[in-house]
């Protein structure tokens, strides 16, 4: 997260950092007791190894009181998601077990209904990505808060020209922004989740490249036949 600020500890419960030999990958925030949703470029470098997710965290290295490093039994990504653009854009992760809920470890709804979230309206995104220009990786959760802009100015020629299909929305990236390591991570709009970080076109900050989500609500019979499917 670019020129956020440092979240309020476990103030976002769902919130869920995907990693690999203990290192944070990409954000995903917990839709069931079960399932973490996340975005499916994150499995790009993964070379096939299944994520660790780590839950109830605010600190990735500090001991806290409900944190604990979930295995994952499976993962889901999208078939649709390819390597060569955003489409589909989504992972699903099965956990071992159930999570434990408690006050730092909560399921966070998602939107269902497929209508979009009006231009100018606030929202929020929080990830553990890197917080400036050099890459630094921050140890506490960061969040900010960006406007959402239409699709029609977020497909200008000089913004990303066409590619936001409708199954997408975006923010205003001027200056405060997503960056590396928060793909997959929630946008919430009042409360509910409406979109998951897409890296999109990589850059960080830069006015001309508003940041990409995935939107939920057109995915959620997916979500809720993986889920049904894989519980049995
Ligand atoms: N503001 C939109 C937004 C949202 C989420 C992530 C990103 N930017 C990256 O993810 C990124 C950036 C720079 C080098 C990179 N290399 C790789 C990689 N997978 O090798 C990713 C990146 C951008």
């Amino acid at each position: 997260i670019l020129r956020g600020s440092v979240a309020r500890p476990h103030l976002k419960p769902y919130m869920a950092s995907l990693q690999l030999d203990g290192q944070h990958i990409c954000g995903g925030f917990l839709i069931a007791e079960q399932w973490v949703l996340s975005a499916a470029h994150c499995t790009e470098e993964t070379d096939g190894k299944l994520f660790q997710v780590l839950l109830g965290a605010h600190s990735l290295t500090e001991p806290e009181p409900h944190k604990r490093l979930y295995q994952v039994r499976a993962q889901f990504p999208h078939p649709g998601s390819n390597i060569h653009n955003n489409k589909d854009d989504l992972l699903l992760l099965q956990l071992e077990e159930k999570a434990e809920l408690n006050a730092d470890v909560r399921v966070l709804p998602f939107q269902r209904e497929d209508r979009d979230v009006a231009a100018d309206t606030v929202c929020e995104v929080a990830g553990w990505g890197t917080i400036d220009h050099s890459g630094t990786r921050p140890d506490k959760l960061h969040q900010v808060e960006r406007p959402v802009i239409s699709r029609d100015v977020c497909n200008h020629r000089t913004r990303h020209d066409g590619t936001i299909t409708r199954n997408m929305m975006c923010t205003d990236s001027r200056r405060k922004d997503t960056c590396k390591g928060d793909s997959g991570g929630p946008l919430v709009c009042g409360g509910v989740a409406e979109g998951v970080v897409t890296a999109g076109s990589r850059v960080c900050g830069n006015y001309k490249k508003p940041a990409i989500y995935t939107r939920i609500a057109p995915y959620a019979d997916w979500i809720d036949s993986v889920m049904a499917s894989a519980d049995g």
